[in-house]
């Protein structure tokens, strides 16, 4: 909308975490109330063609009405929602105040309103994961799948329980997100697909239809494929909440991996830790009295969104209940939809700038691998004294780790200095020494693990990666 003043607007969403994106400006086509209205308009035309073909309704009616909703506006239809108080009522009037007498009875012809929100709901759920969720995720994934693969050997400490446990390596830890959101995505657009529409009248018997019908169901049926839906096996006045529900759950999910994702980097920035970092810009300022700081900004607004919209969910359990065929309290809390989906692309675009210019920090990998490197063979070295018949190998390699933390020495030196392993080490082979010797050997198949999910879903979404990273 020209000069529309934003910062009248009351949601963030729209002034602050939905603006700067050029393809931002998409998210309205689906999500708006403009969109809302526009996709009813899209349903009840569905009704009109229906209803012509069959010869129902006169054949120039789906003209009129096709010139009717081009001309149709949010406005008009709120001044009329004024009058009526009925804000399905104000569209149809709207419509049929916009064709001829003769096309003007087939305006909603047999229909309740929830044929016409519940079904342009689901349409423009649909569309906007073709066209917004699933394109903004899966760019998503190809940055995290870019950093995976370039970082596929760089060594990284691996941590349980925030302790240094065994390496893995950084790609290895990125590969983790490559597969949870790709999985997801995948997880989206099933569900996605499985949204239905309805056309079965005021309590879903199809009481109106059926008056003038034989086959009621059918009717429904190609009402629905004009829009390329399908009908659930039952309705009430509504649909049946659990596809969206289910639908709801996947990007909600989605979402949730993408804190996981934020949280943890953010973690990984930590001034002890500083393994990665925010790229900051020539003039950006971290903190407005601490002059040196660069804060985890991206990765702390991300997971401050999510807080925001993951509790949503509560409200959409919520929303499986209604009263016998239907109460209205599904109504207006079902109207925050777009505000979630929208919350989630602006997460998504806001990690997808972030990881693509993510700093990685090689010094501080292999400072913090290298504090407690000896410490990290006691699992590779109890496992080997125990297949080399030691009968107490946990136990015995506990009580050097006990004693190389009291003095200066190696596990491996300590070793040497221990009769009764020493004859154990002995009998190890050269590549089980190795590992023992050069703790950085010791990342299991990280490395191929890694090469194996990137290229997995490389393939899947069929995206470019730069081969040497
Ligand atoms: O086809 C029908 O309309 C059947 C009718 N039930 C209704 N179905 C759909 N909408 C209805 C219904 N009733 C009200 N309204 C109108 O819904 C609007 C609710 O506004 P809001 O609470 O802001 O979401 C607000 O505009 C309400 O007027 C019934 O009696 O079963």
């Amino acid at each position: 909308m020209p000069n529309r003043d934003i910062f009248a607007n009351i949601s963030p969403l729209d002034h602050r975490y939905a603006r700067n994106e050029a393809q931002f400006t998409e998210l309205e086509k689906y999500l708006s109330e403009n969109a809302t209205i526009k996709y009813q308009a899209q349903v009840e035309l569905a009704l009109v063609k229906v209803l012509a073909k069959r010869g129902i309704a006169p054949a120039k009616s789906v003209a009129e009405v096709e010139a009717a909703i081009a001309s149709l506006t949010t406005a008009e239809v709120y001044a009329e929602e004024s009058k009526t108080r009925h804000n399905i009522r104000a569209l149809v009037n709207c419509i049929q105040a916009k064709v001829s007498p003769a096309t003007r009875p087939y305006i909603h012809f047999t229909a309740t309103s929830y044929d016409i929100v519940d079904t342009a709901n689901s349409l423009r759920y649909q569309k906007a994961t073709q066209n917004l969720i699933l394109p903004y995720l899966k760019k998503l994934q190809q940055s995290w799948a870019q950093i995976s693969l370039r970082e596929k050997d760089q060594i990284q400490i691996g941590r349980t329980h925030g302790q240094h446990a065994v390496p893995v390596t950084f790609g290895f830890t990125m590969a983790e997100y490559v597969s949870r959101l790709g999985e997801r995505i995948e997880t989206i657009s099933v569900q996605a697909e499985k949204l239905i529409g309805k056309f079965a009248g005021a309590v879903g018997a199809y009481n109106a239809s059926s008056i003038f019908f034989e086959d009621p169901e059918e009717f429904e049926a190609e009402v629905l494929a004009e829009l390329g839906l399908k009908p659930g096996e039952h309705s009430t006045q509504i649909i049946a909440a659990e596809p969206l529900t289910d639908f709801l759950h996947s990007l909600v999910s989605t979402f949730s991996v993408l804190a996981a994702f934020a949280d943890d980097m953010r973690q990984l920035q930590r001034s002890e830790i500083a393994e990665i970092g925010e790229y900051f810009a020539a003039e950006q300022v971290g903190s407005s009295t601490m002059p040196h700081k660069r804060n985890p900004i991206n990765y702390e607004n991300v997971k401050s969104l999510w807080k925001a919209f993951m509790p949503r969910m509560i409200t959409v359990y919520l929303d499986q209940l209604s009263e016998h065929q239907r109460d209205l309290t599904n109504s207006a809390s079902s109207r925050f939809i777009p505000e979630l989906i929208t919350a989630l692309i602006s997460a998504a675009a806001r990690l997808t700038k972030v990881s693509s210019r993510m700093v990685v920090d090689r010094e501080n990998l292999a400072k913090n691998f290298a504090q407690n490197k000896q410490m990290i063979v006691a699992e590779p070295l109890y496992i080997l004294l125990a297949a080399h018949g030691h009968p107490d190998a946990h136990e015995a390699v506990r009580k050097l780790t006990l004693k190389a933390q009291k003095t200066d020495l190696s596990l491996e030196e300590l070793v040497e200095e221990t009769t009764e392993l020493r004859d154990y080490w002995q009998q190890f082979s050269q590549k089980q020494q190795q590992l023992i010797l050069k703790p950085e050997k010791y990342t299991g198949i990280a490395a191929q693990k890694t090469e194996k999910i990137v290229k997995r879903w490389q393939q899947k979404f069929n995206y470019d990666l730069k081969l040497e990273g």
